[in-house]
């Protein structure tokens, strides 16, 4: 797609090595605006506790995010108490929290980001004849008066508004640019124009942009957005022709977790709009060197994996199989390669560790991965790396980033449960018997069964019986966390527990302590109320 605003080269295409050069024109600056703490969070099963929305929030600063979307603060109090934290102590990015428009939504949402340096209030109100007809039962002249109540409400309490009209690109084209206009008029910043429901197709959008910057006469005064769902596997083409279009900002996640089929992938829009800046002519923040790790840490810490031929991310989206590929990239890389792993974070691990490696080399590797581990922390990732490299021979990063999950992930608030010991026997056609004891912070408390189909049938049994706390398995998987037989194991579970479902997450070189650590993190997650 080519526009006067995406000025395509007439350079073959093919990056440095080809010979492609890039224009004079001065790039422009698009803002990246992650939600991967709200709308993210909104994949069914990925909800972050506290501790892990704080580390992901940490990690996109230093990615390089412009603005990030915190959640949600009127949904729950622990949405609005990690919105609240997350403001107070980060500053290198505005801080967003979201609001439906109405006075109680935007004043939980003002109060949540007032710690900010900078903070940001996104009030949204759905536009499409559909949802204002069946779900919000208001006529259009309703939708403008109270979109500009909202805008009008969060203004006073802030200098930087979104206001997204929800649906939009499925909304009559005269309404849009009506309510758009009465928003910016009202003191809306940022106008985001949201793909709800993933249905628009890269032409349509660039057409919507091009719409709105030609037809609403105030458009100038703010910075258009786009936000694309992933339905039809089109939300990143649809972000890119909006950018092509005239948008500055991108709503995006990390490995495109979201609602449904999840948002454009942030990985994927930074490195096109990098790769590809002869056509786009457009730079960001990013520093695309962080973007394996953080979208390591996403995976890890909502349970949903990334599949091995993502773009970018992914385990193989630089691995060349065939023997035409192989030689080419020994000849010259650039003729399979447009860009190199090192580029996107991949790291080539020459330092291995091992029983006698310190507290300098870990926190060193964990650094390398993503990770700044200091003080306390450092002290008890180090303990376990120590009763790890006792076990394994080498160390490498796939059991340091567990190790370092598990320690975020087990950062719960309240009453703590942790294993003591267990013994467990499993003999073929015997019932399995599994001793089990277990801290609940005070004291310690033990149980005997021997009961189950296998011994980790029996783990779930006694940990059962020691809490208090009946589980339903919804999901049980175990990975291997490194390649070799001494591999740790790594546990996923998602339980139900009075009608709500909750992850947990266990890493040891013996499966059952693994899904014994996985049970008591989701346990704590219930002791603490996160799901
Ligand atoms: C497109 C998006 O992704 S928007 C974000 C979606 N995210 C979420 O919904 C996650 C968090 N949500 C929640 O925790 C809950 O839905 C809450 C706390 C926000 C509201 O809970 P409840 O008060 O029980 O309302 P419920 O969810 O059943 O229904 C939503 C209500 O908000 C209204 N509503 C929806 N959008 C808006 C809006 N932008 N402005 C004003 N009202 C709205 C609906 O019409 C409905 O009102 P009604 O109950 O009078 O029919
Ligand atoms: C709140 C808005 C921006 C949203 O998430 C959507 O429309 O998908």
């Amino acid at each position: 797609m080519s526009s006067s605003s995406s000025p395509a080269t007439d350079q073959p295409a093919g990056g440095d090595a080809a010979g492609a050069a890039e224009t004079a024109t001065e790039k422009r600056h698009i803002r990246i605006f992650d939600t991967t703490l709200r709308d993210g969070e909104q994949s069914p099963g990925a909800s972050m506790n506290l501790s892990e929305k704080l580390e992901v929030a940490h990690h996109l600063a230093d990615l390089g995010v412009d603005i990030i979307e915190a959640g949600f603060p009127i949904a729950s109090p622990g949405d609005f108490e990690s919105v609240r934290q997350i403001a107070e102590s980060i500053d290198k990015s505005t801080i967003c929290g979201l609001a439906r428009c109405s006075e109680k939504d935007i004043l939980r949402a003002a109060d949540a980001i007032a710690p900010a340096q900078q903070g940001r209030i996104h009030v949204f109100l759905a536009t499409s004849a559909i949802h204002r007809e069946f779900k919000l039962r208001m006529t259009p002249d309703e939708i403008v008066r109270r979109a500009v109540e909202g805008v009008k409400l969060a203004r006073s309490r802030c200098e930087d508004i979104e206001f997204s009209p929800e649906d939009a690109c499925r909304t009559e084209h005269d309404f849009l640019c009506r309510v758009v206009e009465a928003a910016i008029d009202a003191g809306a910043t940022t106008i985001n124009v949201p793909d709800t429901v993933g249905y628009i197709t890269p032409e349509e959008v660039f057409k919507i942009f091009q719409m709105l910057r030609n037809r609403v006469p105030n458009i100038d005064k703010a910075v258009l957005s786009t936000h694309c769902h992933d339905d039809l596997g089109m939300a990143v083409a649809n972000s890119l022709a909006a950018v092509a279009a005239g948008a500055g900002q991108i709503e995006c996640t990390i490995n495109g977790i979201g609602e449904r089929a999840g948002n454009a992938a942030l990985e994927e829009v930074v490195m096109a709009m990098k790769t590809r800046s002869d056509f786009y002519q457009t730079t960001t923040r990013i520093d695309s060197k962080r973007l394996v790790p953080v979208s390591r840490l996403v995976s890890k810490v909502t349970g949903i994996n990334v599949q091995r031929n993502k773009a970018i991310v992914g385990r193989n989206a630089f691995a060349h199989e065939s023997g035409i590929h192989q030689d080419g990239m020994l000849k010259e890389r650039s003729t399979y390669e447009i860009m190199s792993p090192e580029e996107v974070g991949f790291v080539k691990t020459d330092l291995v560790l091992g029983k006698h490696s310190g507290r300098a080399a870990l926190a060193d590797r964990a650094k390398t991965l993503g990770f700044h581990l200091e003080g306390e922390e450092l002290q008890r990732v180090f303990e376990q790396f120590k009763v790890l490299a006792d076990k394994k021979k080498e160390i490498y990063d796939g059991d340091i980033m567990a190790l370092v999950q598990q320690e975020i992930s087990g950062k719960s608030e309240g009453q703590a449960w942790s294993l003591v010991n267990y013994e467990v026997t499993s003999k073929t056609g015997q019932t399995p018997r599994v001793k089990l004891t277990l801290s609940d912070g005070n004291e310690e408390k033990s149980a005997e069964v021997a009961e189950g189909d296998g011994p980790i049938d029996a783990a779930f049994w006694a940990v059962e019986q020691i809490t208090g706390i009946d589980l339903i398995c919804k999901e049980f998987r175990v990975r291997s966390a490194t390649l070799g037989r001494d591999a740790i194991g790594e546990v996923n579970l998602e339980v139900e527990h009075k009608g709500k479902l909750y992850r947990g997450v266990g890493v040891s070189t013996d499966s059952v302590e693994s899904t014994i650590l996985a049970m008591l993190n989701a346990i704590n997650r219930i002791a603490g109320g996160a799901a």
